[in-house]
């Protein structure tokens, strides 16, 4: 995943930074810590360029009262303009330490030489406020997600085919050719998670070839009840 600047999307921020590299960090399970009442968490993800982030911001302006994104703790320092508690809650190492000690977080990762991660309490601020929690988080993050208590429904965006893929990556001219075939690297492996998740029927598939349909597919299944 990238630079780190492109780490940061428009607000509402999203669960987890996905453009930046695989983790380096092996992920550490959380053992089963308090999920909260409300709204079920609904977990977005998906191999990078495949739309999420174009289907969430319209999702999130359509039903600006059902659906948020948690804040993530960030290590990073915060850029100009970020605010803590809004975009990230920034923290220092140590204290990110002694969270992953005390199972704060469902899910974490090492992004170069900051860590980031969801802490449950983030969800919760946001299902107890009585909103859906969207966590857009890519597939180390989902496996922790998934050995964790939080109980999400889990929605995989593909795209149509890799080349596509690669054509949009491409397209959205955001990244450098380092940036962009480290992406679709990690895509394969995405790809070929999602496959067998959805097969295992462990999460519901959405492919993003024609994007109105694919935002009515994300939309109905946000939208649908647990
Ligand atoms: N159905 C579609 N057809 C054609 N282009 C699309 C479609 N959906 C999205 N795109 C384009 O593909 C590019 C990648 O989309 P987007 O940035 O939303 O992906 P993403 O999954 O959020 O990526 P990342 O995980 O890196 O943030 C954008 O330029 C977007 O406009």
């Amino acid at each position: 995943m990238v630079s780190d600047a492109s780490l940061q999307k428009a607000s509402p921020q999203k669960a987890s930074p996905q453009k930046v590299s695989p983790p380096k960090a092996s992920p550490q399970t959380a053992s089963p810590q308090k999920t909260s009442s409300g709204p079920q968490p609904i977990v977005i993800s998906g191999p990078s360029g495949t739309g999420k982030s174009t289907i969430l911001k319209r999702l999130f302006e359509k039903y600006p009262e059902k659906f948020m994104f948690s804040v993530s703790h960030t290590t990073r320092a915060p850029r100009p303009g970020e605010k803590d508690g809004t975009h990230y809650t920034f923290i220092t190492q140590p204290h990110f330490e002694e969270l992953i000690r005390n199972n704060a977080f469902i899910e974490h990762a090492r992004f170069g030489k900051n860590l980031y991660g969801t802490s449950f309490a983030a969800v919760s601020r946001v299902t107890e406020a009585g909103k859906t929690c969207i966590l857009d988080i890519e597939m180390e993050g989902v496996k922790q997600v998934q050995r964790s208590d939080l109980r999400a429904r889990v929605l995989f965006l593909q795209p149509p085919n890799f080349e596509e893929l690669e054509r949009r990556l491409r397209g959205r001219g955001t990244d450098a050719e380092e940036d962009v075939r480290r992406r679709l690297d990690q895509a394969r492996l995405e790809m070929v998670f999602a496959t067998s998740e959805v097969a295992a029927g462990r999460g519901k598939g959405v492919v993003n070839d024609d994007l109105e349909k694919a935002y009515r597919e994300v939309e109905e299944f946000c939208l649908a009840d647990d």
